[in-house]
């Protein structure tokens, strides 16, 4: 569904991406995680075209789209979640998801849900907060939104743009453990509800372990291993390179 092959992005002398090979499928929940400074972030912006790649080829449902551009993959169904920073803080919860459904409508075929959009949009945008919790929010400012409920708003609203295959960056971040259950949980609904094939960078292992398809390990720009949870946890090169000092927690 998402591939990459020797896929490379270098910052002057510096390889942060070095010939990543990835092949997600479609439905797959797949991890990339990896010490500070792995290249998760950067992987996730040479595969979305945040950055163009420095050597490499980019897939996407069998077709190469190494270039095209990165605003016109979300209408492919690649889609990067949204990032806290670009709520509308002044409008409601409910206002956020819309105007991303409605930017999303008012493509070239779609004059007929224009001059329908908004209604379509609101019934829309309504479902996709019950999916995600955020119903009872609907008409708060997105300003007065809890830091989790932010995150879960950037959520509702790449949902919001229909995508097949959801990067998220770190999605739990900054939650305290309840919070991130209940996020993971939300997460793992969200895949069999949409028929989502996602792909996740996550740093709490617990969530790690209990929700991937696959997990690949990032070292140094280069996919150390790619597996089953329970391969990797066995895997001698990542317990070496990565997990040495947090076989703790695993
Ligand atoms: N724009 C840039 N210019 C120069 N170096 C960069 C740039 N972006 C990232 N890097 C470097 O590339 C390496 C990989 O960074 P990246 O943010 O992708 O790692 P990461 O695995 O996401 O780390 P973290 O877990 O800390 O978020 C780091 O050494 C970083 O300093």
């Amino acid at each position: 569904m998402l591939g990459a092959r020797g896929l490379t992005k270098s910052f002057g002398g510096f390889v942060a991406v070095d010939g990543v090979d990835l092949a997600v499928q479609e439905g797959e929940l797949r991890s990339i995680i990896g010490p500070n400074g792995a290249g998760k972030t950067t992987l996730f912006n040479v595969l979305t075209n945040a950055l163009t790649p420095s050597g490499g080829q980019v897939y996407f449902g069998g077709e190469e789209i190494t270039d095209v551009p990165q605003h016109e993959r979300p209408h492919m169904g690649l889609v990067r979640s949204f990032q806290s920073n670009q709520l509308f803080e002044e409008q409601t919860v409910l206002e956020n998801v819309r105007i991303v459904a409605q930017t999303i409508e008012q493509g070239p075929f779609s004059f007929d849900l224009f001059r329908t959009g908004r209604r379509v949009a609101e019934e829309d945008a309504y479902e996709i907060l019950e999916r995600v919790g955020l119903a009872e929010q609907a008409h708060e400012s997105a300003a007065n939104l809890s830091h989790g409920d932010q995150r879960r708003l950037t959520i509702a609203m790449s949902l919001a743009t229909d995508p097949s295959v959801l990067l998220l960056d770190e999605p739990t971040s900054g939650m305290g453990p309840t919070e991130t259950e209940e996020t993971a949980a939300m997460i793992e609904s969200l895949q069999s509800e949409y028929d989502l094939t996602l792909v996740l960078i996550e740093h709490d292992m617990s969530i790690v372990l209990s929700m991937s398809d696959r997990i690949t390990v990032l070292n140094r720009g280069q996919v150390l291993a790619t597996g089953p949870p329970d391969e990797i946890q066995a895997n001698d090169a990542v317990q070496t390179a990565y997990l040495g000092g947090m076989e703790d927690e695993l």
